[in-house]
């Protein structure tokens, strides 16, 4: 029989498949690398360890540089690692790692408080930041208003939530990392990305890169209620 070509060539026509030497077939797991954007104590440490472990943190710190969670999740039969990149929110601990968190980056959440209105105004500088590092328009965005839990608290009314997130192509989600009810919220968030990475790069690479009229297509959709909704 014809060996296969030693080296990379022997991995083509594998459809994301590897063969390894005298080995059995396996498929290689995707990992797809969200970063997680916010003001200092909007809680973005406790939404991704309520994703990537399921709990809620006893007590937190100031997230100084970045911290590394990653979750593997299913999409319809395929393992995915979802890597998020949890950031800093206070400029001195971010600053000499801002370059990292866009590079390569597949998704961006960005978060704020539901009880505290200028984390929400802050928006915008952190969507200029974001602009700013040439993230391509295909990297999906979404909008998270984190510690409903605080009913009592709440200064950043849906509506207005809402407003910004349809001018900025954006899905809202408002959850809280610490009430477990919500917990399957959250989860929605990072798993609704999980499965829009999927599907876009499970297109031809022509319908991603360098055609804006087909690439439009694929921005997200909103349905009536334009909240949670997630197009998977
Ligand atoms: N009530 C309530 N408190 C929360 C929630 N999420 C986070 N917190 C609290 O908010 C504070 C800040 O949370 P962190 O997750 O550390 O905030 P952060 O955005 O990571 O802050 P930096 O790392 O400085 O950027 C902590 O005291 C958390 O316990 C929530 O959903 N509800
Ligand atoms: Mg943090």
């Amino acid at each position: 029989l014809p060996r296969a070509p030693a080296g990379p060539r022997s991995l083509l026509g594998t459809a994301g498949g590897v063969v390894p030497r005298g080995g059995a077939p396996y498929v290689q797991t995707r990992i797809f690398k969200i970063i997680v954007i916010g003001d200092s104590n909007v809680g973005k440490t406790c939404l991704t360890f309520r994703f990537c472990g399921g709990t809620f943190p006893d007590k937190t710190e100031a997230t100084i540089g970045v911290d590394f969670r990653e979750k593997t999740v299913e999409i319809e039969g395929e393992r995915i690692k979802v890597q998020v990149w949890d950031t800093a929110g206070q400029e001195r601990f971010r600053k000499s790692m801002v370059e990292h968190y866009y590079r390569n980056v597949h998704a961006v959440v960005f978060v704020y408080d539901v009880t505290k209105m200028t984390s929400f105004t802050n928006l915008k500088t952190w969507i200029e930041e974001c602009n700013g590092h040439a993230v391509p328009p295909l990297v999906p965005r979404v909008l998270v208003g984190n510690k409903c839990d605080l009913k009592d608290l709440i200064q950043v009314p849906s509506s207005m939530a809402l407003k910004f997130a349809d001018a900025h192509n954006m899905l809202l989600f408002e959850t809280s990392a610490k009430d477990p009810k919500e917990s399957q919220n959250v989860d929605a968030i990072f798993m609704c990305l999980a499965c829009r990475l999927k599907a876009q790069r499970s297109l031809p690479c022509r319908d991603l890169e360098g055609w804006p009229g087909q690439a439009r297509r694929l921005e997200p959709t909103h349905n009536a209620s334009g909240k949670n909704s997630c197009p998977c």
